[in-house]
């Protein structure tokens, strides 16, 4: 087989919950798997193995790990890579900070996150995280298109069992605000790469008196290749945002702010920072100055604020000023009342593509500091993709909430592959030093854009890759063949971007013959087709850009299934391999919480059964190993055996919990493989394997639930003890020796 370093499968090490729910489910794969000979290996793409990874040179022997990331990141460009991806941290600048914390408790010797670099060794330390910070891990991985959306059993068992729905009501105020002019949307250009412009592009700042500042260069762009540049007017953003502080509170509305500042790095963390300023204009006004020489960021969010400020000089009086501004503005939207945590503590607590789903299948509810649901103003500043959540709202408020057990399903198609679009856009963003002008400039010197900025403005460039667009109409002309259903590109003619990326695909569905099974429709028009479609129970594929790919494989999953940790999502390597992620979801931090305090585990690993059973399917396929392809199906049957038994987790202590729900799991995949009849080989030794699981029940299960209620010890949050992880995680002595 091809190098995948010995390995026939590799599953991620990632964080939180996920991470958790593998020290209990990797070994029922690795047992299995052996059985058809295939190896499950792993590599650490974790918040706190990236760091480790990033300081070898500080670290002991015993401390050091590779950088397993880069390694991963070349496997998936080899034709036989099979990887399954489960979702792992993307780090705000609290959460890394944390975690540098608590690594250096546990004896590692890790310089701190410099907020300020001064000297040389800071300079280099903040380079190496800030290469860990944010999204540095999905679009390394992503070398391909997705595909994502809920496996057949999946979407019935959801309309067998729907789940609750809030309601909405016709006099819900609930609202999205964003911006009219000055946002990247307005200010887009967009272009197709000639052959003669292809090549290393650079990126330069003019300043007014003629000084030129190159930002970057050696920005590669092959021929054919979309490339758009834009910018956030920091002035435009300003006066928004203060608008919309003054505008909530006369309406009565809760003040949120739904960014990604994970996925956006640079930018969004910014747009963060202005919104925390707006929202204490008062207090910035007064202390701005103060604040900043004790080296608060607003960036970091107010959580990090109040702690830097209590240690400051004449902090106590500044810490009243916030409190009495916090009272005199509308009420925030909270991520949790009972602890205090607002929308402005943390900038990856509230991430857009899960904070806006859940709002709205609450029936348009946030919750306020009173712990109580109440009507919000959702802002989105960018008005790029903030007509999806707009439109699903008007929609919901005429026709009340989408009925689970009725309603058909929205798959997508999304371009991914080689970080397109916005989501690969990092390395070309900047926040502008002064007034003057930013400029694209080709190889071979064509000004591609030029904007006219000022200081603060957020400006970036993105690209879109020729191979990686006629791949992703590919997929979807494949994938609406298969379904014969409604099928629509999410592309707005208005917009440069996706005027170019039309260019592209009306062409190929033209060459294909297949232009009468395609619309092509803005985002706003494309969310009411598609909710129409799905509430006569319909099927419509939404093929988008990156950006909507994310958002709309959360949001319509968590209409229509409750949660997107179900979906099955599918990345076809453009080079060959497979990628399977799990889900479409996060890492729920929110689920660890609960463990330690309560032992319980409520992650539901369905999206990793998914992946898994896909995985060996594509394992089967691509290496002729039959047996792995048996092994794929009987884990399709499984699946299916843990939703029609039930045994999926649930919320509360005592309940089946991700523990109890893998125990199932093996249950129903030895049976399954007991029973069938293609390998009589691997029937006869999965045979006893499912008498023994079958037979022992009631005493794993009261093995499983044994330290359910109390709270458990993990020893870390961000690098968790492996044996007590184990510990916590295998509680059953019984099903461990069956499986081992
Ligand atoms: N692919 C990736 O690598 C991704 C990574 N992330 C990262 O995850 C972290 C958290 O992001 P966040 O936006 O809060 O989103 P999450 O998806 O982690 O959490 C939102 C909520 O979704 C529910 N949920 C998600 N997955 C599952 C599951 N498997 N089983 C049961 N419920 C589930 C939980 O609801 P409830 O609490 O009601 O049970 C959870 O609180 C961030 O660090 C983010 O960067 C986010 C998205 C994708
Ligand atoms: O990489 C990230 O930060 C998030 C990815 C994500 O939300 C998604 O792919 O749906
Ligand atoms: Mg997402």
């Amino acid at each position: 087989m091809t190098d995948q370093t010995a390995s026939d499968i590799i599953v991620t090490k990632v964080d939180e919950a996920p991470q958790l729910a593998s020290a209990s489910l990797l070994p029922v794969i690795r047992s299995f798997a052996a059985a058809a000979g295939v190896s499950v290996g792993t590599r650490d793409i974790s918040l706190a193995g990236r760091i480790i990874a990033a300081f070898p040179e500080r670290l002991t022997e015993a401390q050091r790990q590779p950088d397993d990331l880069a390694d991963l990141g070349r496997l998936v460009t080899l034709p036989g890579a099979n990887v399954i991806k489960l979702p792992n941290i993307s780090a705000s600048v609290p959460q890394l900070v944390a975690a540098v914390r608590e690594l250096q408790a546990q004896g590692y010797d890790l310089p701190d996150y410099p907020e300020a670099p001064a000297t040389p060794e800071e300079v280099e330390s903040r380079r190496r995280y800030d290469a860990i910070k944010g999204s540095a891990v999905n679009p390394v991985l992503r070398e391909g298109n997705s595909d994502r959306r809920a496996a057949v059993a999946v979407k019935n068992y959801a309309k067998a069992n729907p789940h609750s729905m809030g309601r909405w009501s016709a006099d819900c105020k609930t609202r999205v605000s964003t911006m009219a002019q000055g946002d990247f949307r307005s200010n887009e250009r967009s272009v197709t790469l000639t052959a003669a412009q292809a090549g290393k592009a650079r990126i330069e700042h003019v300043g007014l008196d003629g000084t030129v500042r190159v930002l970057k260069q050696g920005v590669d762009y092959p021929a054919g290749t979309v490339v758009d540049a834009t910018f956030m007017s920091a002035r435009a953003l300003r006066a928004f945002l203060a608008e919309q502080v003054d505008a909530t509170q006369a309406a009565g509305l809760l003040f949120s702010i739904h960014l990604k500042a994970t996925m956006m790095k640079v930018s969004d963390p910014i747009i963060f920072g202005h919104a925390v300023k707006a929202f204490l204009a008062p207090v910035f006004d007064r202390h701005g100055a103060a604040m900043q020489a004790a080296g608060i960021d607003a960036n970091s969010g107010l959580g990090v604020m109040l702690e830097r400020i209590a240690d400051m000089a004449g902090g106590a009086a500044i810490l009243a000023e916030i409190e009495a501004t916090l009272k005199a503005r509308a009420p925030l939207y909270m991520v949790n009342s009972d602890r205090g945590i607002t929308n402005l503590h943390v900038p990856s607590d509230v991430i857009v593509d899960a904070s806006m789903p859940a709002l709205i299948r609450a029936g348009g509810k946030g919750w306020g500091p009173d712990g109580k649901a109440a009507d919000t103003n959702c802002i989105i500043p960018d008005s790029s993709y903030a007509a999806v959540y707009d439109e699903t709202i008007a929609y919901f408020k005429e026709t009340g909430a989408l009925d689970p057990a009725t309603a058909g399903t929205v798959q997508n198609i999304g371009l991914m592959a080689q970080k397109a679009e916005e989501y690969g856009s990092h390395p070309t963003t900047f926040e502008i030093a002064s007034d003057g002008v930013v400029r694209l400039i080709a190889a071979n010197g064509d000004v591609l854009h030029e904007h006219a900025v000022e200081a603060g403005d957020i400006w970036r460039a993105a690209s879109t890759r020729k191979a990686a667009i006629e791949d992703w109409v590919r997929l979807a002309i494949d994938r609406q063949r298969a379904e014969g259903c409604e099928a629509i590109f999410w592309l707005d003619r208005d917009r440069p971007h996706d005027a170019e990326l039309i260019g592209y695909v009306e062409p190929i569905l033209a060459a294909a013959g297949v232009t009468d099974r395609f619309a092509v429709l803005a985002p706003r028009a494309a969310t009411r087709r598609s909710f129409e479609t799905i509430r006569k129970g319909g099927t419509s594929i939404a093929i988008t850009g990156n950006v909507l790919r994310d958002y709309l494989t959360d949001l319509f999953p968590i209409l229509e299934l409750g949660t997107s940790a179900k979906m099955l999502s599918i990345v076809k390597l453009m080079n060959g391999g497979g990628l399977f992620e799990t889900g479409a979801g996060g890492s729920a931090p929110k689920h660890v919480q609960q463990l330690v305090e309560e032992n319980h585990l409520r992650w539901d690993s369905l999206g990793e059964f998914c992946a898994l059973g896909e995985s060996l399917k594509f394992l089967g396929e691509t290496t002729g190993n039959d047996k792995a392809r048996i092994l794929g199906a009987a884990v399709d049957v499984a699946t299916q055996g843990v939703l029609d038994h039930d045994r999926s987790p649930q919320g509360k202590a005592g309940q089946t919990d991700n523990r109890d729900s893998h125990f199932y799991f093996a249950l129903y995949w030895a049976q399954a493989l007991a029973t069938q009849t293609e390998s009589p080989e691997l029937a006869a030794r999965f045979a006893p394997v499912a008498e023994a699981l079958a037979a022992n029940e009631a005493v794993i299960c009261a093995e499983l639930a044994a330290g359910q209620g109390s709270p458990a010890d993990l020893g870390g949050y961000y690098h968790t003890d492996a044996a007590k992880t184990v510990a916590v995680m295998r509680p059953s002595a019984t099903f461990n020796r069956i499986i081992g």
